[in-house]
């Protein structure tokens, strides 16, 4: 049976524009980005120091719900989504299965090795976008980040041979300067830790066309890619704080679960 059900939530109205420099400012549709000062005056004063941030960000807490496909992201966002205060923001994945009439992810997962770089370049470029949208509530969760993108679903595609040297380096380069030259502030990591094989379960019973094509086999790279980098620790800096929530349980479980984590989870606003 597939369930697979158009978000509740929906998308982020996101204006569109052109990025264009003007001194210090830079504004790309309605959001602003501003030269931060040097040291100090900022919560995250040292992170940013020197970079392009968005203007009211040190006021409001970002938390990434990172996690395997299908390991419960959306869910546990719209569960969170009912408390007044917090903002949710989903992956755009609608926009990564259709730009401007092109399904970049299926195209993706029927041949990696031709378009591994042109889903993961758009998924690179939305997602700055919802990191630097402009922030709504006090607490904004939002599913996945800028840094799973890369370390994980970049990073496992070159690791595979699935992505040549060429394209790996080149959105190595776009993330870097990214990275260096934005500020991507995010104040605490959930992690909802699954099994592979109950991903592939949820996978099978969400049941999104694109993604029927994928064995277990992917979902124990991804998850091992998570692992090493959110518990094992041993591949790449952390931008934030890790929770981690163990998540096979069933729905009702988790639901509880995440009522139990909640002031832990909103403990990032505090920081
Ligand atoms: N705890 C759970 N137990 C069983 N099924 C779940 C659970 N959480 C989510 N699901 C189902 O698994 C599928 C994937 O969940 P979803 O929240 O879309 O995952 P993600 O956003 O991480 O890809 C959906 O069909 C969803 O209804
Ligand atoms: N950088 C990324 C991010 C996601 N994907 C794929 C994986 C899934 O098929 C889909 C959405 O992920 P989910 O929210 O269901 O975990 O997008 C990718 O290929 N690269």
């Amino acid at each position: 049976l597939c369930a697979e059900a158009p978000s509740p939530l929906g998308a982020a109205a996101r204006h569109q524009g052109t990025a264009r420099h003007r001194g210090t400012a830079l504004r790309a549709g309605s959001v602003r980005l501003i030269q931060s000062r040097a040291r100090g005056g900022m919560r995250r004063g040292d992170v940013s120091a020197g970079k392009l941030v968005r203007n009211g960000v040190d006021k409001k807490a970002v938390i990434c719900i990172e996690g395997n496909i299908a390991s419960g992201k959306t869910t546990c966002l719209e569960y969170f989504s009912k408390t007044s205060n917090i903002e949710v923001l989903t992956e755009p994945v609608a926009k990564w299965r259709n730009v401007r009439g092109h399904n970049p992810l299926g195209l993706m997962y029927q041949d990696p090795e031709r378009w591994g770089i042109t889903l993961q370049t758009y998924v690179q470029l939305t997602m700055l976008d919802r990191h630097l949208s402009s922030i709504s509530a006090p607490v904004r969760m939002m599913e996945r980040s800028l840094f799973s993108a890369k370390y994980i679903f970049v990073e496992n595609l070159f690791r595979s041979g699935k992505m040549p040297e060429v394209d790996y380096a080149v959105l190595s380069e776009w993330f870097d300067w990214i990275t260096t030259n934005i500020s991507i502030p995010v104040d605490l990591i959930v992690y909802l830790q699954t099994s592979p094989q109950t991903c592939h379960d949820r996978l099978k019973q969400r049941c999104r066309e694109e993604e029927k094509v994928i064995p277990l086999e992917y979902l124990e790279s991804i998850h091992k890619l998570y692992e090493d980098w959110l518990i094992k620790r041993t591949y790449v800096s952390l931008p934030a704080p890790v929770l981690v929530i163990p998540a096979d349980h069933d729905l009702q479980k988790m639901l509880h679960h995440y009522e139990e984590n909640r002031d832990k989870i909103l403990a990032a606003s505090y920081l």
